[in-house]
């Protein structure tokens, strides 16, 4: 059985990106029966990351009209979704793996891991493009709140304006903080060249997609200049092998929501630590069902440095109560079976 009910979440704080502000999310959470155990996933499409919302309703709606979720491996359903349609198949993914690790009586984490998963994990703050004074105080904040990473949004305004935001960030953050630079694949190859010496001048950890997410020549480009290079888009549409084929990033950005669910996400983020790459693990500004859903995976994987997942306060309601909201920049990981939410009323 596969249910799927439609939602729509305004933001109380809206993401200005170099690609756009994001001011809404719409979706739908996703409910299975598998065994007798009810899973709950959500479907958050975000056009340029994923498909259509138009898309993933005729995709879950394809899904919906077949037999059910099957129990020991991923059957029918999830197998009808192609990867075109990232978001839907999340939905059902993430719905069909709670169902399952509640059959075994272990959390999603420990499920989707090797080993034994995080009990926390920590996370990056995320300041939005903003002036410079702005930017200061909002990375003052976040510092005093207990990050210890911090991911500015750039690529947005003029490179001068994103120097100044670079340089008073690191003047707010102090020295121990690791500071990152989005520019979601806005720069031109010298804007990159020089935004991203001067962040290694700034000892900041990671520049995030200097280049569009189609030049992976362009970002392999730019490596090796002092700071570490992240790619985001590009493994959200060239995928992680050609990424990791053409040695683009020190780190690989993993949206499970773009990527097509959680369990898909763990064998792309394991590819990439068998060569060397580091893994972070962000939302899509997600639901806290989808939010909750990328914090198990964050905590099933090794080699994940801060993730992107301090975004529920970005929302102005959610679809329920969070089970693991952030605390001094980390989320613990529910500990009870499944995605471990009562996500009451949505079970
Ligand atoms: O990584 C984070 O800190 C939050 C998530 C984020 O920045 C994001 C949210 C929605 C769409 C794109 C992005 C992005 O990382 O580029
Ligand atoms: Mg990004």
């Amino acid at each position: 059985m596969i249910r799927y009910d439609a939602f729509s979440l305004r933001l109380s704080s809206p993401l200005g990106t170099a690609a756009g502000r994001i001011e809404e999310r719409r979706g739908f959470v996703v409910r299975v029966e598998s065994d007798g155990h009810r899973g709950v996933g959500e479907a958050a499409p975000l056009p340029g990351w994923t498909e259509s919302y138009d898309d993933c309703e005729a995709a879950l709606s394809g899904a919906a009209g077949g037999s059910g979720v099957g129990n020991s491996a991923i059957t029918d359903p999830i197998d009808r979704i192609d990867g075109t349609t990232p978001a839907a198949r999340h939905g059902v993914e993430l719905a069909w793996a709670d169902a399952r690790a509640q059959a075994a009586g272990k959390s999603l984490a420990a499920w989707l891991a090797d080993g034994s998963p995080a009990e926390s994990v920590p996370v990056n703050a995320t300041v939005g493009d903003a002036t410079v004074e702005a930017t200061a105080e909002a990375t003052r904040a976040a510092v005093e709140a207990g990050y210890e990473a911090v991911k500015l949004k750039v690529g947005a305004r003029e490179p001068d304006a994103d120097a100044a935001r670079l340089r008073a960030a690191r003047d707010a953050a102090g020295d121990g903080v690791a500071l990152r630079a989005d520019a979601n694949g806005a720069w031109d190859r010298p804007t990159a060249e020089r935004l991203i010496d001067l962040a290694a001048d700034l000892g900041f950890a990671y520049v995030e997609q200097p280049r569009p997410a189609s030049d992976l020549a362009g970002n392999a480009a730019v490596r090796g200049r002092g700071v570490d290079i992240a790619v985001d888009e590009s493994v959200a549409t060239a995928g992680v092998d050609a990424t990791l084929a053409a040695d683009a990033a020190d780190v690989v950005v993993c949206k499970p929501m773009a990527l097509g669910g959680p369990v898909r996400t763990c064998e792309l983020a394991r590819r990439a630590s068998a060569r060397g790459v580091d893994t972070v693990v962000t939302t899509t500004i997600d639901g806290v069902v989808a939010r909750t859903g990328a914090l198990h995976v964050a905590a099933a994987l090794s080699d994940v440095r801060a993730c992107g997942l301090a975004t529920g306060g970005r929302l102005a309601s959610d679809l329920a109560s969070d089970p693991a909201p952030v605390d001094t920049g980390r989320m613990a990981v529910p500990a009870g079976p499944g995605l471990a939410g009562s996500f009451d009323p949505l079970r």
